[in-house]
């Protein structure tokens, strides 16, 4: 089994399309791993979208979007949890994905990603197989199922203006986009 909330509508189809909007039109650079300071160029074999610097107005309202939102994390998942980090604003081109990980919770390596427990992505714009200019194909988020069960591995559904959310250890990936641009705004809350 493996343990996941959708929550529908935190954005309304208004502010998608606006944060799609800014994303695409910011600078930006690409994404990082968590630890690794020496990335050049930020190991495009594991990881490849770009991460985009929007507004502090932009930020500070997915910061509270996202604490608005902690309640109803800790009822699903039974767990008290701290503040999220600073979201990150991601924009997937044609090719771009990101290989099987974890993102935290595991105690592989001793860096800050000990001190996630959950992680949550919001859906800014939708995956279609045949992708209107603003929609794209490719690009599912997709959760595997742990090893002590069977092989096991579910697409989440990406509804513009939800958000998925699933414990940090869970393994996921993006598989590559492969027809236009897809938004996504990922963060990750901490333990109490
Ligand atoms: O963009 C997504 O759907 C998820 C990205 C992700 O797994 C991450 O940034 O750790
Ligand atoms: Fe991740």
């Amino acid at each position: 089994m493996i343990d996941y909330i959708e929550i529908a509508g935190v954005l309304d189809e208004a502010a998608c399309s606006a944060l799609c909007a800014e994303i695409r039109a910011a600078s930006g650079r690409p994404a990082g791993l968590l630890g690794r300071d020496d990335q050049k160029p930020a190991w495009p074999e594991v990881r490849r979208t770009t991460r985009a610097e929007v507004s502090l107005a932009t930020e500070g309202m997915v910061n509270d979007l996202l604490a608005r939102q902690k309640a109803a994390l800790e009822r699903h998942f039974g767990l008290a949890l701290g503040n999220a980090e600073k979201p990150q604003f991601l924009h997937y081109r044609e090719g771009d994905f990101f290989v099987p990980h974890q993102d935290g919770n595991t105690p592989l390596i001793h860096d800050e990603s000990r001190f996630r427990r959950i992680s949550a992505v919001i859906f800014l714009n939708r995956q279609m197989d045949d992708p209107s200019p603003a929609n794209y194909a490719g690009g599912s988020l997709v959760l595997h199922g742990p090893y002590s069960g069977p092989d096991l591995r579910v697409s989440m559904p990406a509804v513009p203006g939800s958000l998925v959310a699933f414990r940090s250890e869970t393994t996921h990936e993006v598989t590559p986009v492969t027809r236009n641009e897809r938004f996504t705004i990922v963060s990750w809350y901490r333990g109490a």
